[in-house]
C-alpha cells in the first residue's frame, strides 16, 4: 500500500532529510510516526502526497509508482488521500458545510452526492448540527473534527495526519485520536506523525521512530522511545 525503497531526499546538495528510508505499510494499518524536530517526519509526509519530489528512491502508493504519476493525474492521486494538519486549515469564510463541500466541487462531485456525502461525513464526528457555523465559532477540537471530517468525506484508502493534536488539550486530543481510530476500523490507513508521547504510549500502535533522516525503530504495538 505504502512502500519505500531507499529514499533520499535532499533540500539541499549533500543535506539530507531523509536518507536511504525503506519502509512498507500494508493496507489498514494505523502508524505512528515520531522523532524529534527536523528528523525527517513532515518530509515523508509530503513525499508520500507528492509534494516533493525525492532526491533518489522509489515510493509506491496504492500500486501507483509517484515517479512515473502524470502531472495532470495528481489531483486525482491526491483524492485518495485524505490530509489533517495541526492548523487545521479551514476556509474562514466559508461555513462548516462549505469547507467539506469545497473540496467535492473541485473535483466536480454532483451536487446530490455532496448533499449527501458532507452530512454524513459531519455526522461521524459529531458535528451534524454545526453545518452553518463558520470556523471562527468553533473550538480548536471542533475545527479539526471539521478538518477530519472534509479528510474522509471522500472515504480515502488513506488518511496522513501531521502533529493533528499539537494544539489541542488533552481531552480534545483523546477525542481526535478516537476518529482517527475508527476511521481506521472502517478500513483506512492511518499514518499520525505526533509529539503526544501519552498517545503513543496508550494506543500500542505500530510505531516508526526516526532520527536524522533514518528509521532507527520500527515497533508493531510500541511506544513513545525518549532513547533514540
Ligand atoms: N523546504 C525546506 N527547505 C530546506 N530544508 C528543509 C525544508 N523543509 C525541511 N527542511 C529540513 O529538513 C529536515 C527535516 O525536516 P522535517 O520538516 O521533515 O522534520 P520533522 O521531523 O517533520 O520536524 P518537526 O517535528 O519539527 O515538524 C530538517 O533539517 C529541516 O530543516
Amino acid at each position: 500500500m505504502i512502500e519505500l525503497n531507499e529514499v533520499t531526499k535532499e533540500y539541499s546538495k549533500g543535506v539530507a532529510a531523509l536518507n536511504g528510508v525503506n519502509l512498507k505499510i500494508e493496507q489498514g494499518e494505523f502508524v505512528f510516526i515520531v522523532g524529534d524536530s527536523g528528523s525527517g517526519k513532515s518530509t515523508l509526509i509530503k513525499l508520500i502526497m507528492k509534494e516533493l519530489e525525492p532526491t533518489s528512491g522509489t515510493i509506491m502508493v496504492n500500486g501507483q509508482n509517484l515517479e512515473r504519476l502524470k502531472h495532470r493525474k495528481i489531483p486525482m492521486y491526491r483524492r485518495g488521500l485524505g490530509v489533517v494538519y495541526q492548523d487545521f486549515r479551514l476556509l474562514k469564510d466559508r461555513n462548516i458545510y462549505e469547507n467539506i463541500a469545497f473540496a467535492q466541487r473541485v473535483v466536480e462531485t454532483p451536487t446530490r452526492i455532496i448533499k449527501k456525502k458532507v452530512p454524513a461525513a459531519l455526522s461521524l464526528v459529531g458535528l451534524a448540527q454545526k453545518y452553518k457555523s463558520y470556523p471562527k465559532e468553533l473550538s480548536g477540537g471542533e475545527q479539526q473534527r471539521v478538518a477530519i471530517a472534509r479528510a474522509i468525506v471522500n472515504e480515502p484508502a488513506i488518511l496522513l495526519a501531521d502533529e493533528p493534536t499539537g494544539n489541542l488539550d488533552p481531552t480534545n486530543s483523546w477525542e481526535i485520536m478516537k476518529l482517527l481510530e475508527e476511521a481506521n476500523e472502517r478500513g483506512t490507513t492511518v499514518l499520525v506523525v505526533t509529539h503526544n508521547q501519552e498517545i503513543v504510549n496508550e494506543m500500542k500502535k505500530r510505531v516508526i521512530t526516526m532520527k536524522k533522516g533514518v528509521i532507527v525503530s520500527d515497533e508493531q504495538r510500541g511506544g513513545y522511545n525518549n532513547e533514540n
